[in-house]
């Protein structure tokens, strides 16, 4: 049933120069789901965000966004998705309010939408200040602001609550599941296991390009619940040698 499917990815890799940072891999994304990807250091997830968000090419297999293939559709498929990169940097020369509507001028955001947003991330209040008094958190919380911008029918996060502190951190799982409850499907990557645990209805665990686990979360909680939840599964599933 490919066409109830916002998001497919089949027999996805990566190679560069002769090495390979992802083995084929596939899955699927309904409308209204959030998918984690969860992995050590160096493990692919950023790679397979960039792949799925059209900005590296895969050296194998093909995507579809909300059916129609990336390689045919690239301006269809572009306007689909939010993507939130893992290390932008916006220019410090600009208020918090100029940049952010310098992204919605690109997508023809209207200024009240702007406003929400910037209400929904906690940056209201501070809108007419330079990015340069900004801290790490505040520009990720930005950055989510500008994934959001035109509400794409797919989210591409990679490691958003990096740098958040807990009350965002807790805030960002609450935007996600409102997110998935308006029809949007999300995913992400985290090293935090426990914001994957809160937020995410599926899980992929990358390892050095290979998947360990890929499926639902509910059966990971219900199996580790005594023995640390998503962080056991991931100790058990991921950091055992093999
Ligand atoms: N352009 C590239 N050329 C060569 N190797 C690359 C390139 N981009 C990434 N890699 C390598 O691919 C592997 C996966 O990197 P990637 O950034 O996808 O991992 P990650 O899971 O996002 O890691 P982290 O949690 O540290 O951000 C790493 O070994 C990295 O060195």
């Amino acid at each position: 049933m490919p066409n109830s499917m916002l998001l497919q990815v089949r027999e996805v890799s990566k190679i560069v120069k002769s090495q390979t940072l992802l083995q084929p891999l596939s899955f699927s994304l309904q409308p209204g789901k959030v998918l984690a990807l969860c992995g050590g250091n160096g493990a692919g997830k950023s790679t397979l965000l960039r792949i799925t968000a059209g900005i590296i090419r895969p050296s194998s297999g093909e995507l579809t966004i909300q059916g129609l293939n990336w390689k045919q559709h690239r301006k269809k498929c572009a306007d689909g998705i939010g993507y939130m990169p893992d290390d932008f940097h916006f220019g410090d020369a600009l208020t918090a309010q100029e940049t952010i509507m310098f992204y919605a001028s690109l997508r023809n955001v209207s200024k009240q939408r702007v406003k929400e947003l910037l209400e929904l991330v906690g940056l209201d209040a501070v809108r007419s200040k330079k990015l340069t008094a900004f801290s790490k958190g505040m520009r990720q919380r930005l950055l989510f602001a500008q994934a959001l911008l035109a509400a794409p029918p797919l989210l591409i996060l990679d490691e958003p609550t990096n740098g958040l502190d807990p009350y965002w951190m807790r805030s960002f799982v609450t935007l996600v599941q409102q997110c998935a409850q308006a029809g949007q499907a999300v995913i992400f990557s985290t090293h935090q296991l426990d914001v994957a645990e809160q937020a995410a209805d599926e899980v992929i665990f990358l390892d050095t390009g290979h998947v360990r686990y890929q499926g639902a979360v509910l059966p990971l909680k219900e199996k580790y619940r005594y023995s640390g939840g998503l962080y056991g599964a991931f100790s058990d599933l991921v950091m055992q040698p093999s």
